[in-house]
């Protein structure tokens, strides 16, 4: 497995700037903004605040108090599980997804999954970087789907 790091790119504060403007233009017409836990949140949050929107934080599992859904799911190297409280995230909200990587697309079919499980819309997926061999994108057919670089 390659693993890409999209550290540098984090340190560089002009390609950061751009990488949170892209994503926050694709929040306009949501009501939040979900991002997943670790590295998502990175990209996530400041993009949900760029564009004046709440954040979800979905949680690897064990760290959410109180009533959580949760979803398991497959990564290229391990197995994963993920929460989200519920109470955050009311019915009909329009939700715009957002990760770092989509690889696999094992995360980000689980987050829309979770979402889903509590009434709102995931009205788009957004990635920084998605690394085409993997074949995400077809785990993710029918969504909309953006990723502002491909690998
Ligand atoms: O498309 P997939 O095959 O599901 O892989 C993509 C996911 O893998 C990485 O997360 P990881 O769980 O390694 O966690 P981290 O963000 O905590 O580093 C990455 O941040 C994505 O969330
Ligand atoms: N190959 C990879 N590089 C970086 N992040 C990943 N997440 C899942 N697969 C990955």
């Amino acid at each position: 497995m390659l693993f890409k790091d999209i550290s540098p790119l984090l340190a560089d504060a002009d390609a950061f700037a751009r990488v949170v403007a892209a994503m926050a233009a694709l929040a306009e017409d949501v009501d939040l903004v979900a991002g997943v836990e670790a590295r998502g949140f990175v990209v996530a949050a400041p993009a949900a605040h760029a564009a004046g929107r709440g954040f979800v934080a979905l949680r690897k599992a064990g760290k959410l108090p109180g009533r959580t859904l949760r979803a398991s799911y497959a990564l290229e190297y391990a197995t994963a599980e993920l929460e989200v409280r519920p109470d955050v995230v009311p019915a009909g909200a329009r939700v715009l997804l957002v990760d770092d990587v989509l690889a696999t697309g094992g995360t980000l079919v689980a987050g829309a999954s979770l979402l889903e499980s509590c009434g709102a819309q995931v009205v788009r997926v957004a990635v920084l970087l998605e690394i085409a061999a993997l074949g995400g994108r077809a785990q993710l057919a029918g969504r909309e789907v953006h990723a502002l670089l491909q690998a």
